[in-house]
């Protein structure tokens, strides 16, 4: 038995699904999977370093309030610590830490040279105004300066983050080290450095790999109906791209509540409606509101959790229907559920290759960096596309080869990777 981590304090009570806990569960899984040194299981089980930091910050009314800052870099093992930074509520130390462990997987089962890190701040970002989250994202920045960087730690975007706090930090650490540092985020705006196709990519990413599992089952994207919790970055692009290649996608939420329609949602409308309503969807023209649980036992095809984790539970796992469960976002389905959907054969697609578009093309944009030369959106589109379905066929050809279910599979690939790099270096002597 591993000790889980040394580092990180013990969940709020024995009741609560520890992500952490989960993501260490899989980690042992593809560890019993591939008969893993016991040594090399206990140095993947642990987050290389664990950074918190204070965030004093003067609201503006005047009041001063200290937030909490984290960044948790799991392994370097392949390269630099890659992941985004998250501003909800409901970030926790441990959350941070079992997405930053994802992180790493992810990468290696992409073929990417990085490594897996993940930072977050427990905010509400709607509940402050733009120039108190500038003020949070530069701060939390300074104190990160002498933790990141381009050939260290590279953040980008991920819940409640967007290009623009990408800009913020840039900024930031320019100034802080006296010259401009594109490379030391991604997922930036394109005026400095960023790289078309980054904001659309991760929901790209999960139609692709949506459309490479239902192909495999012999159909089409045409017709299928698609239900999508979370209407964001990840979720938006996906039900645009699927409903442009011709699915229905019945029903999609935020976190105030899903909307639903039985003849499939005019998703570039609903965009639109979108941006002109704070991100609000509630009252959408031909739709009908529904419930975020409701929405994922809905009667449909593919459902697409693209919001939080810990989504698909063993209390509602019976009822989900969808024949296909892609997991845009990260750690959407608990561990006990997802085995209830393998033992009923529904395909689990995991996160670790379903979402991993966004990540595919923030390498893509720090190579464009590096090498000074800029892409077209084609261009971008096109190199995502192919490793993104080789990483598919590869999970696939491990699944059949081991007689595995695909998380496993994903996982066995990501972490065998990452285990022979660590072995081949020596075990960071
Ligand atoms: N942004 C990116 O490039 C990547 C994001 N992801 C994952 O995708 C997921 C979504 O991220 P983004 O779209 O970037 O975030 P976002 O902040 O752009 O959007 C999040 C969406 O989820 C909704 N939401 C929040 N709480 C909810 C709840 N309790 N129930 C239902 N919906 C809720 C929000 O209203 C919003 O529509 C996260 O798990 C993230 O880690 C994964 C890979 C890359
Ligand atoms: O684009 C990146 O570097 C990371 C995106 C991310 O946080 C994720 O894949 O979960």
């Amino acid at each position: 038995m591993i000790s889980k981590s040394l580092l990180l304090p013990e969940p709020a009570s024995p009741a609560h699904i520890c992500p952490f806990d989960q993501a260490c569960s899989y980690l042992e899984a593809a560890a019993k999977e591939l008969n893993l040194n016991q040594g090399v299981l206990e140095i993947l089980s642990h987050p290389r370093k664990v950074v918190t930091v204070s965030i004093p910050v003067k609201l503006d009314d005047g009041e001063i309030r200290v937030l909490a800052g984290h960044r948790v870099q799991h392994s370097d093992v392949l390269g630099p610590y890659k992941g985004g930074i998250r501003y909800h509520p409901a970030v926790t130390l441990r959350e941070v830490s079992a997405l930053a462990m994802l992180m790493t997987w992810k990468c290696a089962l992409l073929g990417i040279p990085y490594g897996g890190g993940k930072g977050g701040i427990p905010i509400d970002p709607k509940r402050y105004s733009v120039g108190e989250l500038e003020r949070i994202t530069r701060r939390y920045i300074s104190e990160l300066i002498k933790d990141i960087g381009p050939a260290v730690d590279i953040p980008a975007p991920d819940m409640g983050t967007s290009a623009r706090e990408m800009a913020w930090m840039m900024d930031t650490y320019s100034v802080n080290v006296g010259h401009a540092v594109p490379g030391v985020v991604t997922g930036k705006p394109l005026s400095i450095g960023g790289s078309l196709g980054r904001e659309m990519a991760t929901g790209r990413g999960v139609m692709i790999i949506v459309r490479e599992a239902l192909a495999q089952q012999g159909k089409s994207l045409a017709g299928v109906r698609v239900a999508i919790q979370g209407f964001g970055n990840v979720g938006s692009a996906a039900a645009e791209l699927l409903h442009q290649a011709g699915a229905k996608i019945i029903a999609v939420s935020t976190g105030a509540g899903g909307i639903f329609s039985e003849v499939g949602l005019d998703i570039p409308k609903l965009k639109v409606y979108a941006a002109e309503n704070r991100k609000s969807i509630m009252g959408f023209p031909q739709s009908v509101p529904i419930s975020n649980a409701d929405l994922l036992t809905l009667p449909c095809d593919v459902l697409i959790p693209a919001a939080l984790e810990n989504q698909i539970t063993e209390e509602n796992v019976n009822q989900v229907q969808a024949q296909i469960v892609a997991e845009a976002a990260n750690g959407p389905v608990t561990l006990e559920a997802n085995l209830v959907l393998e033992a009923r054969g529904v395909t689990v697609l995991p996160d670790i290759l379903a979402n991993a578009g966004g990540v595919v093309v923030s390498y893509l944009e720090w190579v464009q960096g590096l090498s000074y030369v800029f892409w077209d959106e084609e261009r971008v589109n096109r190199e995502m596309e192919h490793l993104m379905v080789q990483a598919y066929h590869r999970v696939i050809q491990q699944s059949e080869v081991r007689q595995i279910p695909l998380r496993l599979a994903a996982y066995t690939l990501g972490v065998g990777r990452v285990a022979q790099a660590l072995t081949d270096r020596g075990l960071y002597p």
